[in-house]
């Protein structure tokens, strides 16, 4: 389908704008309005059920994360799971592959920067100054109805703007138009795109959607989100959507504590989220943030008083008034927690990650990361697991399925992975122990994994 003439463009609606740029076949199931959470919102506009697609988003622009800490990426696919090198013909961004080096992708920016930077004492040939840039660089490229919904995105400005960064490396003045443009893109980025990984391939990636872009945040989000083979966005309900309901996503991960997802949204949106699940300080009852109280000999939590206001005590549950914890510590002390976690989780030493386990509570954060990457991410083939590790595994496959439904996350797709991995698991236990595994629940197990993984869109041929 070709773009409508400029003129018109400049006439249509938001929603307008972002039915052209979709093009979808689905059935239509939002509409935007103004949300008495911010701004404006998504709405359904009829009943939604559990697991149907909503929309299928398509990308404004993709590419590099402009994250310093994330591990460089290949330019053209946005895959880490290749060696890089640096593109051949010095432009100082890395690539995997001949093909990602000549890509449609990358050729437009090579060019770009080889025309107007000067790149000197690179690390192995790469700037990752650069490769900060290239997601902004790429909006340059835009459509003129590209261009008119980013202008119709909700935009703010963030200390650092990777405009500034290029600037440092340029021996060539931009056009004022562009430096405009480029400033609000990066903005318009740092807003609203999301941070997506895939397929299994290492994809590393930052896309700006436009219509997910009118989405607002909630920490018990309605609906959950994916990447298909074309990068699309598709965005499905975890759980029922009443006719006029606002439809909403998460910008945070939703297994962090109220504490870390608040200053988390704080420093990387500018807003703090005052949802039902903010306001509860025991978090529908999971205590995801406690800290065990150190008054002997209480044995209480603390959970922080008023977990909306970032500086009030935290207090026991023994309720005894005395019992109480200033907020800067308990943040100090969950910091530290994590830090050790992440540790914990780099080794792998199980004997090591029961131990500190048992010194906090149940479901704080920091044990639920443990948890979460041994289910996930460990390394190793499941046939090659010690059986204590299968074990471990296998307990922490049920209690992160047990704090999804205390959430209330419905069928998220993080419940997904974890049923999968689970299947998988008791499987190999089968295997094992010559135990007969309960074939039923495993049946059932891969039904709801299999239903919540799977897309109900065939991705379209492109073209
Ligand atoms: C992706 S946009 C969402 C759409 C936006 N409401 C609009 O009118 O275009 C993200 C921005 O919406 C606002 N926002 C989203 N969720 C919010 C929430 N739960 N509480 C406060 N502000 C929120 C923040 O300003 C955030 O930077």
């Amino acid at each position: 389908m070709s773009e409508p003439r400029d003129d018109l463009i400049d006439t249509l609606s938001v929603e307008q704008l972002l039915q052209l740029h979709l093009k979808s076949e689905l059935p239509c199931l939002w509409t935007i309005r103004d949300s008495h959470i911010h701004g404006r919102g998504l709405f359904a506009t009829r009943d939604i059920e559990q697991g149907e697609v909503i929309f299928r988003d398509e990308t404004l622009v993709i590419g590099p994360r402009s994250g310093t800490s994330s591990d460089p990426v290949c330019v053209g696919c946005l895959s880490n799971s290749s060696p890089l090198s640096p593109c051949s013909k010095n432009c100082a961004l890395p690539v995997c592959s001949s093909q990602c080096e000549n890509s449609v992708q990358h050729s437009w920016e090579c060019s770009f920067l080889r025309d107007h930077c000067t790149v000197e004492n690179t690390k192995d040939g790469v700037s990752l100054d650069l490769v900060r840039t290239v997601t902004p660089i790429r909006c340059l490229q835009m459509s003129r109805l590209k261009r008119t919904i980013v202008r119709a995105l909700e935009t703010r400005e963030f200390p650092i703007c990777e405009v500034d960064v290029l600037k440092r490396y340029l021996h060539k003045k931009l056009p004022a138009e562009d430096d405009k443009f480029l400033r609000l893109c990066c903005g318009t980025l740092d807003t609203n795109a999301y941070a997506g990984t895939g397929h299994g391939k290492g994809l590393i990636f930052r896309g700006l959607y436009a219509l997910s872009a009118m989405m607002n945040h909630s920490c018990t989000p309605n609906t959950t989100y994916w990447f298909d083979e074309a990068n699309r966005m598709v965005v499905k309900a975890a759980r029922t959507i009443g006719k006029e309901e606002e439809i909403l996503s998460t910008y945070t991960s939703l297994l962090w504590g109220t504490a870390t997802r608040r200053s988390f949204l704080s420093n990387t949106k500018e807003f703090l989220c005052r949802c039902a699940r903010c306001k509860d300080p025991t978090e529908f009852d999971t205590n995801l943030s406690a800290i065990y109280c150190k008054t002997k000999p209480c044995g209480g939590i603390l959970l922080p008083g008023n977990p909306l206001d970032i500086k009030s005590d935290w207090l026991c549950s023994s309720k005894i008034k005395e019992h109480k914890m200033g907020a800067q510590k308990a943040f100090q002390l969950l910091n530290i927690w994590s830090k050790v976690a992440q540790m914990l989780t780099e080794n792998e030493d199980l004997q090591q990650i029961q131990m500190f386990l048992k010194g906090i509570p149940e479901n704080s954060q920091s044990g639920i990361q443990i948890r979460k990457y041994f289910v996930l991410q460990s390394k190793g083939q499941i046939t090659d697991m010690t059986d204590e590790i299968l074990l471990f595994k296998e307990q922490s496959c049920y209690k992160l399925l047990d704090l999804i439904k205390r959430l209330k996350l419905g069928r998220n797709y993080l419940k997904g992975l974890i049923l999968q991995e689970l299947f998988h698991l008791l499987h190999e236990k089968s295997k094992r122990s010559q135990v007969q595994v309960d074939q039923d629940q495993v049946d059932s197990i891969k039904t709801e994994f299999e239903k919540i993984l799977k897309f109900d869109v065939t991705p379209q041929e492109s073209g």
